[in-house]
């Protein structure tokens, strides 16, 4: 942590009837108890807080309030003495449990007026200075995500604090299904924002993903149709107010699915890039992933369960257990490239979290590899020979660019991904036994390692491809008008007891199912960036929120 340096303010200001020495310096927010038997330990965590002043929400000047006047003149004497002080509050972050934070207040007493007015200059004048703050915001909130509480948890939870913050914003509640990609596309006055936020679960941010990425290609002139271009990175964060039934991407980034949580993530202005996946189909552009894309299992579960949406969440446990009885495999011929010159594989015992030293060391390395592509279009970033190919029949393909751990799945699908160190983790699991099949979902909730199975090979990769059997190239394929010519492919699909394999399973693209199975994989690091700083680690926490860590 920072240290504190100079001190800008330092008083003896009171906090409620205690006398407490307040400091401020360019990071920290400090405030002493006052003790004046040596008995104590001036360290005491209970007589010495701080705060960074980077979690500092607002300051406001305020007047003490008056206690009830009875017109004695020892009560006007006091009240006399009481209007020439003055007191400010504080509004900062404080942190709770699990990652969640919440706003906590302050207020200091000043002995005059004057140094009321000194000390909330100062604060304000440093709160100015931190340049990472958003001060406009486009919200889109979608009143039908989740259990249709976006309007309301975004007026009463959010709002409040965008205001008391000084951060403005322009309001759209979405009336459509793609509404807010479409506007983001082409109407947006995005010069205006600093940022752009959903509120919403995972289907509205892809919304915002898909539409702010394509806008940023089409305004840099790159074409986003081809998988051999280098996309242009956002120049907006984007920040997610968890509103929805699944809020995955919220909390892989930001540890926890919290509303006000969010908000402050955004208001303090932090930064967390990520890794986007675009996905084509030939060259044509099919959608943009960040968390999984999944053939086999778990493609069949997704396009299983959204034939029971009206079963609400408990439809991916039955479809889960459908799938996994059925237990269909599917040929193809899975290519990759596997990433190179990186810190980290998909074995590692270390976790991706806030400040994250493998993403910031690979996203380096990425970067400078582009800009020497881009000096010499002669060098030679992927080359042929590199590439790896595998055929055979794979229960399931999974390519994870996070760890995509959820309360279901607590490590996740693979858990040393990575949020944004330019590569996805390609983890096939070739045809085995049900029972084999289960060793391998049940070690995703314990302690063994699920790659530590015969039949489960994982890689790091920077792109892939994938063929299925029957497509004898990257031809067209596409799904609805393949099922239309396998009569029995949905069929079989629906009675396990037959024991035959449909031809195709679909692609699992963070939620939504594609329309076609082979697919030209491209990971783009560091393509966006989102209000969050990953998950913070124990010990960071204990740092930050430690008493006078100075
Ligand atoms: N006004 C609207 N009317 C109907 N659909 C909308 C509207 N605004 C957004 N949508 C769509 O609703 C879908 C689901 O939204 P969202 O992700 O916010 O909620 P969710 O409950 O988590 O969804 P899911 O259960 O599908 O994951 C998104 O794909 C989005 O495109």
């Amino acid at each position: 942590m920072e240290r504190p340096g100079r001190l800008l303010q330092l008083s003896e200001l009171r906090v409620r009837n205690t006398a407490y020495e307040v400091s401020l310096s360019r990071s920290l927010l400090t405030w002493k108890k006052r003790v004046s038997s040596s008995v104590y330990h001036t360290f005491k965590p209970s007589l010495c807080h701080s705060v960074a002043v980077s979690e500092i929400i607002s300051v406001r000047e305020e007047e003490e309030n008056s206690s009830k006047d009875d017109g004695s003149w020892r009560k006007i004497r006091e009240r006399q003495e009481r209007d020439c002080r003055r007191a400010f509050t504080v509004s900062y972050v404080e942190r709770g449990r699990n990652h969640r934070w919440r706003c906590a207040e302050v207020s200091f007493i000043c002995p005059d007026a004057s140094l009321c007015q000194r000390w909330v200059h100062s604060i304000l004048e440093q709160l100015a200075a931190l340049s990472c703050r958003p001060k406009h915001l486009l919200v889109y909130i979608n009143p039908h995500g989740g259990k249709k509480q976006g309007n309301r948890i975004y007026e009463q939870k959010v709002a409040p604090l965008f205001a008391q913050a000084g951060v403005t914003t322009q309001v759209i509640v979405t009336e459509y299904a793609n509404h807010a990609r479409d506007h983001l596309r082409t109407d947006a006055e995005l010069k205006q924002f600093d940022g752009v936020v959903c509120v919403g679960g995972d289907g509205m941010f892809s919304e915002i993903l898909h539409g702010l990425i394509w806008r940023m290609q089409l305004d840099s002139a790159v074409n986003p149709n081809s998988p051999e271009e280098a996309l242009q990175p956002c120049s907006l964060r984007i920040g997610i107010i968890p509103a929805g039934s699944t809020d995955c991407i919220c909390f892989a980034t930001v540890g926890t699915n919290d509303p006000v949580t969010s908000a402050l993530h955004i208001i303090v202005g932090d930064s967390q890039p990520m890794d986007v996946c675009s996905v084509h189909h030939n060259d044509s552009f099919l959608k943009y992933s960040v968390s999984l894309l999944g053939y086999g299992f778990f493609g069949d579960v997704l396009s299983d369960s959204e034939r029971k949406r009206w079963m609400g969440p408990a439809r991916y446990d039955l479809s889960g257990l459908k799938m996994f009885l059925t237990h269909h495999y599917y040929e193809g011929t899975v290519s990759y490239l596997p990433a190179k010159g990186i810190m980290g594989t998909p074995r590692d015992s270390g976790r991706c979290r806030s400040g994250c030293v493998v993403c910031e060391y690979n996203g380096e390395a990425f970067t400078q590899k582009g800009e020497k592509y881009k000096l010499d279009e002669s060098f030679d970033t992927e080359s042929d020979d590199e590439w790896r190919t595998v055929r055979g029949k794979f229960l399931a393909i999974n390519a994870a660019s996070m760890s995509c751990a959820c309360p279901r799945t607590p490590k996740g699908l693979s858990p040393a991904a990575h949020l944004a160190d330019g590569t996805t983790d390609l983890i096939l699991v070739r045809k085995c036994s049900r029972f084999d099949f289960l060793r391998h979902l049940i070690r995703h909730t314990s302690k063994d390692d699920q790659f530590d199975l015969a039949f489960v090979e994982v890689h790091r990769v920077s792109r892939f491809r994938f063929v299925p059997r029957q497509c004898q190239s990257d031809s067209d394929l596409n799904l609805p008008e393949a099922h239309k010519r396998q009569i029995f492919g949905p069929l079989c699909r629906d009675h396990p007891a037959c024991g035959c394999s449909p031809h195709y399973s679909s692609w699992n693209c963070d939620g939504e199912v594609l329309n076609h199975t082979a697919i030209d994989v491209r990971v783009h690091c560091q393509l966006i960036k989102l209000f969050a700083r990953g998950i913070e680690e124990m010990t960071v926490l204990e740092e930050v929120t430690s008493p006078c860590a100075i």
